[in-house]
C-alpha cells in the first residue's frame, strides 16, 4: 500500500534531500487519496452487482436471465480492475505485478472472451457460481483495502479477507473451469475467434484448443495464487514473516 514517508525531518530547510522527502510525501498522500477513491468505487460497484443479483433472484425466482441483467455493471467494474496491475507497476501498491496480472487477466478473459462472446452459456449454473463468488470476494477485498487506508479496519473484515478465500477461491475456479468447459462445444461448432488456413497471413489459430490450454494452465497457476493468499493470511492474521517485508 502507498506509504506517506512520515519520517522526514520537519522545518522548511532547503537541502536536496529534504526536497526529495517532501516530494515523496506529497506523492504518498496523492496515491493514498487515489487508492481510497478507487477502492470505494470498486466496493460500491460490486455492492450494486450483489443487490442487482439478489433482487433479480427474489423477483423472478430463477437465475435464468440474471447474467443478461447484470452484464453491463460486471463488465465495467471487472474491466476497471486492470488499474490494479497499473497500481503495482507504478509502485503505489506493494504487491506482485505477476500475481495481480494473472488474477486480473483470467477474470477479464472470463468476462469478455467467454461469457460475453458465447451467449449460449450465459444461463449456466457455473456462471452464477463464479459471479456470486467474485462478488463476495470483491466486496470483502475492496472494503478491506478502503478501511485499511483509512486506518479503521474492523477485525471481521480483516478476518473475512483472509479466510473466505479458502473456500471461495476453489469455488470460483470450479465455476470458471465449468463455464469454459460448457463453452467448448459452441466454440467448436461456430469456429469463433479461430483462424483457418488458407488465409492471407498463412497463420492458423484454433480457439477450441486454446481454451483447453487455458484450462490446463489453471493446474500450475491456481496453486501458486492460492499459496500466495495462504502466505498473506499467515503474515496478516498471525504476524508471521513480517521481517521479510521490503523497505
Ligand atoms: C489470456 C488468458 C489468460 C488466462 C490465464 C488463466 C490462468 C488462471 C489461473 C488462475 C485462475 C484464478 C482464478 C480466480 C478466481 C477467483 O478470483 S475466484 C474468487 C476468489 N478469489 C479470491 O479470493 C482472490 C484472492 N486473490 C487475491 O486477492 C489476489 O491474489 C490479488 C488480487 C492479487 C491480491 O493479492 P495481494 O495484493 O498480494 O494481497 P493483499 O494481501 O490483499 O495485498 C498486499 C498488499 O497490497 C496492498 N494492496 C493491494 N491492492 C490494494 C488496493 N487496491 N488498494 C490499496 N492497497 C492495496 C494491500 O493493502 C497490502 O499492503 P500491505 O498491507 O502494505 O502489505
Amino acid at each position: 500500500m502507498a506509504s506517506s514517508e512520515e519520517d522526514g525531518a520537519g522545518g522548511g530547510g532547503g537541502s536536496l534531500e529534504e526536497k526529495e522527502k517532501g516530494r515523496k510525501r506529497r506523492l504518498g498522500a496523492l496515491a493514498t487519496a487515489w487508492l481510497i477513491g478507487y477502492n470505494i468505487a470498486m466496493t460500491a460497484g460490486w455492492l450494486v452487482l450483489a443487490i442487482a443479483m439478489a433482487r433479480f433472484y427474489m423477483q423472478k425466482g430463477t437465475y435464468k436471465g440474471l447474467y443478461k441483467t447484470i452484464q453491463k455493471t460486471l463488465k465495467f467494474f471487472q474491466t476497471f480492475a486492470v488499474l490494479e496491475v497499473v497500481h503495482c507497476a507504478v509502485g503505489i501498491v506493494h504487491t506482485s505485478v505477476l500475481v495481480t496480472g494473472v488474477q486480473v487477466s483470467s477474470r477479464i478473459f472470463m468476462v469478455w472472451f467467454i461469457t460475453h462472446s458465447i451467449k449460449q452459456i450465459q444461463n449456466e449454473e457455473s456462471v452464477i457460481l463464479f459471479l456470486v463468488v467474485w462478488t463476495v470476494t470483491e466486496i470483502t477485498r475492496y472494503s478491506f483495502y478502503t478501511f485499511s487506508l483509512l486506518n479503521h479496519l474492523p477485525y471481521f473484515i480483516k478476518w473475512a479477507r483472509y479466510n473466505f478465500f479458502i473456500i471461495l477461491y476453489p469455488a470460483g475456479v470450479a465455476g470458471e473451469l465449468l463455464t469454459i468447459y460448457a463453452a467448448l462445444p459452441y466454440v467448436k461448432k461456430t469456429g469463433i475467434f479461430s483462424l483457418r488456413l488458407p488465409n492471407k497471413y498463412n497463420v492458423s489459430f484454433d480457439y477450441y484448443y486454446f481454451l483447453i490450454i487455458v484450462m490446463a494452465s489453471y493446474i500450475p497457476l491456481f496453486p501458486q495464487l492460492y499459496f500466495h493468499m495462504l502466505w498473506q493470511r499467515r503474515k496478516v492474521l498471525h504476524g508471521e514473516v513480517i521481517v521479510e517485508k521490503d523497505d
